[in-house]
């Protein structure tokens, strides 16, 4: 058997056309929907992600602004900057790119965003709206991993879903949402003995641990869902996740792609989590 794709392009697609219908209307109150993407330093990597999102947004209609600061910008003159995009009505979402340079502590400044524009998720605030099942902002790449298992109509109820990986922005969201779905959720991690044991049960596996081939065929259970978060490069210098596609795609039911799968929806969620701030503060 040959698992079934779940294309991220695709479903990206349908998601940005919907947010883009949305926020037509909204508009047509006369809000604009408006996302501030603060950048410290001159990572490539970063600079390209973060032009990514503004394209995103601006193709979908809603407004988006970069602002880049020197490497060296000290801790005081961010916070304060954030403290003015909190105070300022015509911004409803703020993402301050990661990681930021070292002399910057990266959770104050995250805690210094208005939770009510924490459109990355990022904010404990958030994460306890998450815990409790309470309204808020749900992190980008897991909230994007649950629309892939919603749209192939998957039913959570009663399944064992194993997540590999605990990080705050990945696999712990992950392991939540999940439950909030009902599904018996084990979370592995670095520290966990036979991990093979664990996946080999697993209706749905979400593998989230920046390492090429965490999961290969012999530890996944035929028919089951694989999720894909890694973003690796190979030997080649080609972009892969952390499963090995090839060999698992052979015993999975459906199999989310490396490049074209989790990566898309990630910057999809974060326009429809821009469009919700703006919809929420229009009331
Ligand atoms: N505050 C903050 N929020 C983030 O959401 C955030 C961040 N900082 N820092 C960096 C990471 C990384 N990230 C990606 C999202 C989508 C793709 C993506 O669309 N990838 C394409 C491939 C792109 C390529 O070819 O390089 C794909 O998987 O198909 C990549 C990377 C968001 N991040």
């Amino acid at each position: 058997m040959t698992a079934q794709l779940i294309d991220g392009n695709a479903l990206s697609k349908k998601i940005r056309a919907d947010v883009a219908g949305r926020t037509q209307a909204l508009r047509a109150r006369g809000i604009q929907p408006a996302l501030a993407i603060v950048l410290v330093g001159s990572d490539p990597a970063s600079q390209v992600y973060t032009r990514h999102k503004v394209n995103d947004s601006t193709e979908t209609g809603l407004q988006a602004t970069l602002e880049t600061y020197p490497a060296d910008l000290s801790e005081e003159k961010l916070l304060a900057r954030i403290r003015e995009l909190n105070a300022d009505p015509a911004v409803h979402g703020i993402l301050v790119q990661l990681p930021l340079p070292k002399h910057l502590n990266a959770s104050k400044v995250i805690e210094t965003i208005a939770p009510a524009k924490d459109v990355d998720g990022f904010h404990v605030a958030s994460a306890g709206a998450l815990v409790t099942g309470q309204p808020g902002f749900w992190p980008c790449t897991p909230y994007g991993c649950m629309k892939m298992l919603e749209s192939i109509g998957y039913d959570l109820r009663g399944k064992h879903a194993v997540v590999i990986g605990r990080s705050n922005i990945v696999g712990k969201p992950m392991a939540l949402m999940l439950l909030q779905k009902n599904a018996t959720v084990t979370i592995c991690h670095s520290g966990t003995t036979d991990l093979k044991a664990h996946t080999r049960q697993a209706d749905v596996v979400v593998a989230a641990v920046g390492k090429r081939n965490v999961l290969t065929a012999d530890m996944v259970k035929p028919g089951a869902v694989v999720i894909d978060v890694g973003m690796n490069r190979d030997e080649a210098g080609k972009l892969c996740g952390d499963v090995d596609f090839a060999g698992v795609r052979e015993v999975a039911g459906w199999i989310t792609p490396v490049p074209g799968g989790v990566g898309p929806m990630t910057r999809a969620m974060l326009l429809v989590n821009t469009l919700e701030a703006a919809e929420r503060a229009a009331g």
